[in-house]
């Protein structure tokens, strides 16, 4: 995937498991809001294909209420109500569940008749993971969602996060800079460097085989602490693996 000269993504070959919750990781730059855009269909790539759930991304009404995204500023329409937009989503999206709307916006304490443009940061943030979840979407993609949650809602989303996964028959891809939580939530990491897979697999299995010493081998730590998924995208992120 190309910017103009500027190469963003390249031998980019990867799949996501269905079902899971999968994180995505990597320096500033990386790539890694490109490859969401592109799970999304806001971006076509400039070689190479991409398929979502078996089709090309974007396309019809149909399509597009099988994904739901929130982008990294959480873009909201900064005239318009909370309540507003619970019921723009629910015009919008056949498969809107309004109550589960409601009672997270009720829960969250935002008042449904202030403007989104009147709310903090961490607030629009909150609303527009509402209304991702809202949607019933097959496929959740999340650039970056707890950036600017404090650590108490931070907390909280995860925790909400885990229990929509395990309710709701929904894969994620959520990209973060916090390793602890995506050790937390994610069954499969994918480690995006200098616009190429480091590496990606089920949790489980890159940490088994890792201490068994398949194929690459990361420094082992000092004091003799087994890997954690943080060591590992340390690692991988910083290119101090063994080939
Ligand atoms: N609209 C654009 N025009 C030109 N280059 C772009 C554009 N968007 C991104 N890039 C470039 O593509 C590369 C990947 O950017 P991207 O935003 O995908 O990285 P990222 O991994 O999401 O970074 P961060 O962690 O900082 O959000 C970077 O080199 C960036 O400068």
């Amino acid at each position: 995937m190309r910017y103009g000269r500027r190469v963003a993504l390249t031998d980019c070959t990867l799949r996501v498991p269905a079902g899971k919750v999968a994180g995505l990781v990597g320096p500033n730059g990386a790539g890694k809001s490109t490859f969401l855009s592109m799970v999304c269909g806001l971006l076509a790539p400039t070689s190479g294909r991409i398929a979502v759930l078996g089709h090309r991304p974007g396309g019809g009404a149909a399509r597009l209420a099988e994904v739901a995204f929130v982008a990294q500023d959480a873009p909201l329409y900064p005239s318009m109500t909370v309540a507003d937009h619970l019921r723009f989503g629910a015009r919008l999206n056949p498969r809107w569940d309004g109550r589960y709307a409601r009672a997270r916006i009720e829960r969250l304490g935002l008042d449904p008749a202030q403007k989104a443009g009147r709310l903090s940061g961490g607030q629009r943030a909150q609303l527009a993971l509402t209304l991702a979840a809202a949607k019933r979407a097959r496929l959740l993609v999340l650039d970056e969602p707890v950036a600017s949650l404090d650590p108490l809602a931070r907390r909280t989303f995860l925790e909400d996060l885990q229990e929509y996964v395990a309710e709701v028959e929904v894969s994620v891809v959520l990209s973060s800079h916090l390793l602890g939580d995506l050790q937390r939530v994610c069954d499969h990491l994918i480690v995006l460097s200098a616009g190429r897979v480091q590496l990606a697999g089920d949790v489980p299995a890159l940490l088994a085989g890792h201490s068994r010493g398949d194929g690459e081998r990361i420094v082992p730590r000092p004091d003799g602490r087994p890997v954690d998924l943080e060591d590992l995208v340390l690692a991988y992120m910083a290119g101090e693996v063994v080939r």
